[in-house]
């Protein structure tokens, strides 16, 4: 990526603050936003002008952004490490032409299978399918990373549309999960759904086995009561799920954009195939826009140069995603596996390492929750957070609107006050209007002092719909795409979750107290020691 000219548009913007370039252009927001259907993202409170924005823009032709794109969507292997396509999007191709990997459409098998599930959910929800004891009453997720954070997300987000069964998720080995999870349920009426796209999972194994003897113990029959969704269609077998009961994708769907797809069997359950229709509908269009749109009307690529404008050129190091939306209460974990393991590199594709940052930290909480708990540090810490806003025009709750109304203003006047913070003379004029005088004044003026001019972003849509929801999380999915594209790396493996994962199972034995912890470094050596004496 060829920083140096937008480098060197840093010194610009040091001289000037957001707001005077909405003193600068009556069109401002505007100008500097993108809006597709009905979504709508403003990212006019930020220092970007309209030569910066130029530069960025030129950045997608260096890189070839559009040959990149065409790539992935037509099934080249661009997850080069893995030897995979990457066709996450032919999941939500409804009524697309053929997708081919390796000359073969795979079109009919992912619309074979979304039929199975639409089936196979139909019949859950509707009581033709059983556990032993009646109709389900619950289905329990169990997976982890990619096989559990998307559909958490989902269920949360799709409340309104909750007809189903009640849903529960276990993702952690700690069996203090499952067993909180499964002491309420009804072991006869309960349908667990195995979810791992390598069935090799240890904490799902390890979840899975122990719901089958819960289930066996109760009276239930997981013949009859377990589901499995994976690549590895095989080893479902080998774990005694019936084949009829097995949802395949293949290895071209990456753990963490697979909630289109079996993966998002649970969500399906929980909302109909309707509203499930619906979401992938919503996935559909951003893919169109994102086909089709120039760079500057481009909402995922705009929202990508924004996070390269703020982490790779400006260097902050994380980013804020802030929905004004209780039910996106898990979108920022899931934006965390999405962007975090994507772009979490420090090689680039040719294995030379990054000469730039890699991706930012992303975190964050629902508002208003997060002002009162972090937003100190977001407005007058040391370090400038760009923030990302969410925010719905109408909640679900009519009788509430007075909720939304208060949800809106407050979600509005964060950005509002990040942009014009309050400088000393206004905070001096507050303390002299309370009657301090003096060098107490002066004192209690400076902290109450906000620098302003801190970025942000606000995504503002309609309402939280399957739709819409579709829309949001492609919208996140070819963003964090672009920005891999921009930074040369591989956005679609994560070799960096192995290396924590072998030593953990050589470290199984030390600590079950089978093999000596000798050779371990002091410190590991010592916290086995400790386990161990302390062991009841
Ligand atoms: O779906 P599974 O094969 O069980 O994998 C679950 C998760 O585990 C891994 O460690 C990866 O880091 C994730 O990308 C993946 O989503």
């Amino acid at each position: 990526m060829q920083l140096d000219q937008l480098k060197s548009l840093v010194g610009s913007v040091n001289s000037r603050r957001i707001l005077d370039l909405f003193g600068a252009d009556s069109n401002r927001a505007q100008g500097f936003s993108a809006s597709t259907g009905d979504l709508l993202f403003d990212y006019s409170k930020t220092q970007i002008d309209d030569d910066i924005r130029a530069a960025l823009i030129r950045l997608c032709d260096k890189v070839n952004l559009s040959d990149r794109r065409a790539a992935m969507f037509a099934g080249d292997k661009i997850n080069e490490t893995e030897g995979r396509a990457v066709l996450h999007t032919a999941l939500r191709n409804l009524d697309g032409g053929p997708v081919e990997v390796d000359g073969q459409d795979v079109m009919p098998d992912v619309l074979d299978t979304l039929q199975r599930m639409r089936v196979f959910a139909e019949e859950v929800r509707g009581g033709t399918i059983t556990g032993t004891g009646g109709s389900f009453t619950d289905v329990v997720n169990i997976g982890i990373g990619g096989s559990d954070l998307g559909p958490v997300m989902a269920t949360h987000a799709l409340a309104p549309y909750h007809d189903g069964p009640r849903l529960h998720y276990v993702s952690n080995v700690d069996g203090a999960q499952i067993a909180d999870t499964l002491r309420p349920l009804d072991p006869t009426r309960t349908l667990v759904i195995v979810a791992s796209k390598t069935f090799t999972t240890i904490e799902t194994m390890t979840n899975a086995r122990t719901a089958r003897a819960w289930m066996i113990d109760g009276g239930g029959d997981p013949a009859q009561q377990f589901a499995a969704v994976s690549s590895a269609v095989d080893k479902t077998q080998a774990f005694g799920i019936p084949e009829a009961r097995v949802f395949g994708f293949a290895d071209w769907v990456g753990g963490r954009y697979s909630v289109w797809g079996p993966v998002g069997l649970p969500v399906m359950i929980a909302v109909g195939s309707n509203a499930f229709d619906a979401f992938l509908r919503g996935g559909q269009a951003m893919d169109l826009h994102f086909q089709s749109a120039e760079w500057i009307e481009n909402m995922p690529v705009m929202l990508a140069l924004v996070g390269v404008w703020h982490r790779q050129v400006i260097g902050h190091t994380s980013r804020a995603v802030l929905p004004y939306d209780q039910r996106l209460v898990r979108l920022p974990a899931y934006f965390q596996q999405l962007e975090m393991e994507s772009n979490g590199k420090s090689v680039a594709m040719d294995g030379s390492a990054l000469t730039m940052p890699s991706g930012p930290v992303v975190w964050g909480e629902p508002g208003t929750n997060g002002q009162h708990a972090f937003y100190q540090l977001i407005h007058q810490g040391t370090d400038v957070i760009p923030c990302e806003f969410m925010v719905a025009a109408n909640g679900h709750e009519p009788e509430l609107v007075h909720h939304h109304h208060l949800l809106l203003a407050n979600c509005l006047a964060q950005s509002e006050a990040l942009m014009q913070g309050r400088s000393l003379d206004e905070a001096r004029a507050r303390m002299a209007e309370q009657g301090l005088t003096g060098a107490e004044l002066e004192r209690q003026a400076r902290h109450r002092v906000f620098s302003g001019d801190r970025p942000s972003t606000t995504l503002i849509y309609p309402q939280l719909t399957p739709y819409v929801l579709g829309q949001i999380i492609a919208l996140y999915e070819h963003r964090v795409f672009v920005e891999g594209v921009l930074l040369g790396i591989n956005s679609f493996d994560q070799w960096g979750v192995e290396l924590g994962k072998e030593l953990a199972t050589s470290l199984g034995p030390i600590v079950e107290g089978e093999v000596s912890a000798k050779g371990k470094d002091g410190s590991t050596a010592a916290l086995v020691g400790y386990a161990l004496r302390h062991r009841d």
